[in-house]
Formats: structure tokens, sequence, C-alpha cells
């Protein structure tokens, strides 16, 4: 039986999209079921349209399903990314997390295997925190964190950051460093799978 990995992502101008995509290229490859969900998106349309980049994101991630409760209930495992705001999760995601207070009052959020990613305009603009943010709600849900740590080489070359991959963007929205940047993601979502294998083999 292949392990089950949900990606959740918030995206504004794509970055996040494309860690959750090599994130779900990574579980394929391992052998995984993969789901790829974002969260719902909270701004109205005339913050949407004030960027150029966040309407093209829009657009061109329209074919991936809002995430639900039912896939927290699904999975073994999940990768959560979500930029920075002002050094927090993006209150999209952080809506998604706050309405599984049902779930979690059930118990039946415990015992996920989880890992997150981070972006940011600058390379210490806030990644780790949203990061250990999002390691909080963990822990209050009793999921097994499984950080990025420092064994894989592709960590160091993307920037060093063992809570989990970070993401840099510059002001016309490019991911700087990006192969480094993919090559740490693939390997983090890898060794999340490895992890949960382990597990469910030996349950
Ligand atoms: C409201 C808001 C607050 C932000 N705060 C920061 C910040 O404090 N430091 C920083 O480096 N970047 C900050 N950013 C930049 C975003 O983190 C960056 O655009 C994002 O990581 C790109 O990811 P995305 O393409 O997936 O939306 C902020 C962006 C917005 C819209």
């Amino acid at each position: 039986m292949s392990e089950k990995l949900l990606v959740v992502f918030y995206s504004s101008t794509g970055s996040n999209t494309q860690l959750a995509r090599w994130s779900k290229e990574a579980g394929e490859a391992f052998g995984a079921e993969v789901r790829i969900r974002q969260a719902q998106e909270l701004a109205p349309d005339v913050a949407i349209d004030s960027n150029p980049l966040w309407r093209k994101n829009v657009e061109e991630s329209k074919d991936i399903p809002v995430a639900t409760s039912d896939d927290l209930l699904w999975a073994d495992a999940i990768v959560f990314s979500s930029p920075s705001r002002f050094g927090v999760m993006a209150s999209q995601m952080k809506q998604f997390m706050d309405l599984q207070g049902g779930l979690w009052a059930q118990g039946k959020l415990a015992n996920k295997f989880v890992t997150a990613m981070s972006s940011a305009q600058n390379p210490n603009g806030g990644q780790e925190q949203v990061i250990q943010g999002i390691y909080t709600v963990m822990q209050h849900w009793g999921a097994v964190i499984v950080p990025a740590g420092y064994v894989n080489v592709s960590t160091f070359a993307a920037g060093g950051n063992p809570y989990g991959t970070s993401a840099t963007i510059d002001g016309e929205g490019t991911m700087q460093n990006a192969a480094n940047v993919k090559a740490a993601a693939s390997d983090q979502v890898t060794r999340l799978l490895t992890i949960t294998k382990a597990y469910l083999a030996g349950k």
C-alpha cells in the first residue's frame, strides 16, 4: 500500500505553487499517492487584480482543488507551504487550519507526519518563523514533525534552513537559486515519506 501524501499550500504570486508542485513530483517519484491542494483564497478580486503576478497565479492554479478536512483525514503525511506575511504564515493557510477544530477535538488529526516550507522576498524575511509557526500548530494536532535537518547536502545549497526549505523571491517574483531550492524541497519530501513508510510498515 502506498503512502498518502497531501501537499497543502497558499500562494499569491506563484512561488509556493511552485514549491508545492515540486513536492508533488517528489512524492510521485517516491511512489506515494499524492493530493495537491490550495488553501481557499480570502482576498478580494480588487486586491488580486492589483498585482498581475497574483492574477496570473490564480489563473494558472485553477486546476488545483481547494483543501478540505477530508484531505487531512485521508493523508498519512502532509507538506505545508506558505509565504511569509510579516513573519507569520498567510492568513489563508491559518484559516484552513482554524477550520479544523472539529477534527482536532475528535483526535482525528493526530499522528500525521508533517513537514513545512516557506518563502519571503528577503533571505531572512520570516521563512524560519513561518515554518516554526506551522510546526507549533502541528504540535497541537499531535503530528510527528519531520524537519529538513542537515541530513541532505541540498539543504546547504538552498540556504541552510534545517526547519524546512526556504525560498527567496525577488521583486519581480523570480525565485532565487531555484534549482537548489527544488533539490532541497524534493529531498525534504523524500525524507518525510521515507520516515512515514517505515512507521506504516511497523504498525
Ligand atoms: C502582506 C505581505 C507581507 C509580507 N511580508 C514580508 C516580510 O515581512 N518579509 C519579506 O521578506 N517578504 C514579505 N512579503 C513578501 C512575500 O513573502 C513574498 O511575496 C512571497 O513569499 C512570495 O510567495 P508567493 O509567490 O507564493 O505568493 C510579504 C508580502 C505580503 C503581501
